[in-house]
């Protein structure tokens, strides 16, 4: 791949590499950036407070390799076409499916809905066919339509047509919503098979949270700034107890929906939050840019690691109103 990558940290929201930093009172982030590449760039930050990545730790063509696991650290990549973001997020699930293989005998990923299936088209296709140890995959949702599985608005159907039908994954390891349940049944039954998975050790457990703790959850953003099924101003944002709950007023169709709660996204080791087109550029501007009150939070800005690694995978137009890009 022809790839140029520039290293770049915004001061306000993503701290300099080199101790490079706008003044504090600066609500527009200030770019710091360095030349390490050629098509996308990446920013990167860690809040002050824990280390900041080296420039090592940076991709060569665009992909940050898996971090250590010490701390909280945030990625900006920005591709210059989606074709290119689909090629750079494949290499960075192998990686982690490699490295969570090798490390605990399993890698547990976690998929949304939407645009991010089409986005994980490369896994699909050599290298990646062939080299990948599927039968180490464990695969759920993030959230789910309360609808049949055959049902066009399924996450499950959306997943298996563009991407779980094409992988060597066994069936038993794919962990689909009980679509025989109401929305409340379906959440806790979801909760309870986790619960299970959490007890066999094939699902990891954060000790700082209490909440399950899995290996990579691949989420995309609505152009309203939702993820998962947790809307902005919904109730369902503030839930701290359950791992999974479940919403029957979603203001985007179908309104019955069942989701993992944020305790749940933010005690993941790795997010990767896909989001590419213009219609998301205010959504994504309002994420990167100036902070808000808390109350006015969209849902993509409560997706903070407890200790991990979040990476934005973006396009330039979902970019686009981003000021010094
Ligand atoms: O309804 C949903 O929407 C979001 C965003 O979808 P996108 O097509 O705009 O990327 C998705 O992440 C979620 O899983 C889905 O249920």
């Amino acid at each position: 791949m022809s790839t140029s990558v520039f290293a770049a940290a915004a001061a306000a929201l993503f701290p300099p590499l080199t101790g490079h930093r706008s003044p504090p009172a600066s609500r527009v982030p200030v770019i710091f950036r360095r030349r390490i590449g050629s098509k996308s760039r990446l920013f990167t930050s860690s809040s002050p407070s824990l280390p900041i990545l080296p420039a090592a730790a940076m991709a060569t063509d665009g992909v940050a390799p898996a971090a250590s696991d010490a701390g909280s650290k945030k990625k900006l990549l920005i591709f210059d076409s989606e074709e290119e973001l689909a090629v750079s997020l494949a290499k960075y699930t192998a990686e982690l499916s490699e490295k969570f293989a090798a490390e605990r005998g399993a890698f547990t990923a976690v998929l949304s809905g939407g645009s991010l299936i089409q986005a994980l088209r490369k896994l699909t296709e050599p290298p990646y066919l062939n080299s990948v140890d599927w039968s180490k995959w464990h695969v759920f949702w993030v959230d789910e339509r309360v609808v049949p599985k055959d049902h066009e608005d399924s996450n499950y159907k959306l997943a298996f047509d563009g991407f779980l039908s094409k992988l060597p994954i066994p069936p038993g390891q794919v962990y689909a919503i009980n679509d025989a349940l109401s929305a409340e049944g379906a959440a806790d039954d979801y909760e309870t098979c986790l619960k299970q998975l959490v007890k066999n050790g094939v699902v990891a457990m954060s000790a700082a949270t209490g909440f399950p703790r899995f290996d990579l959850q691949l989420l995309g953003m609505g152009p309203d700034g939702h993820i998962a099924s947790l809307f902005p101003g919904h109730p369902l944002v503030n839930e701290k107890e359950r791992w999974v709950t479940y919403i029957k007023d979603s203001p985007k169709p179908p309104p019955e929906r069942i989701t993992f709660t944020f305790p749940v996204i933010n005690s993941s080791a790795y997010v990767a939050m896909v989001v590419t087109g213009a219609g998301k550029a205010a959504a994504v501007q309002k994420a990167l840019s100036e902070k808000q009150a808390s109350s006015d939070l969209l849902p993509v800005e409560m997706a903070v690691l407890q200790d991990g690694e979040f990476t934005w995978f973006t396009d330039k137009e979902a970019v686009s109103m981003l000021q010094n890009k």
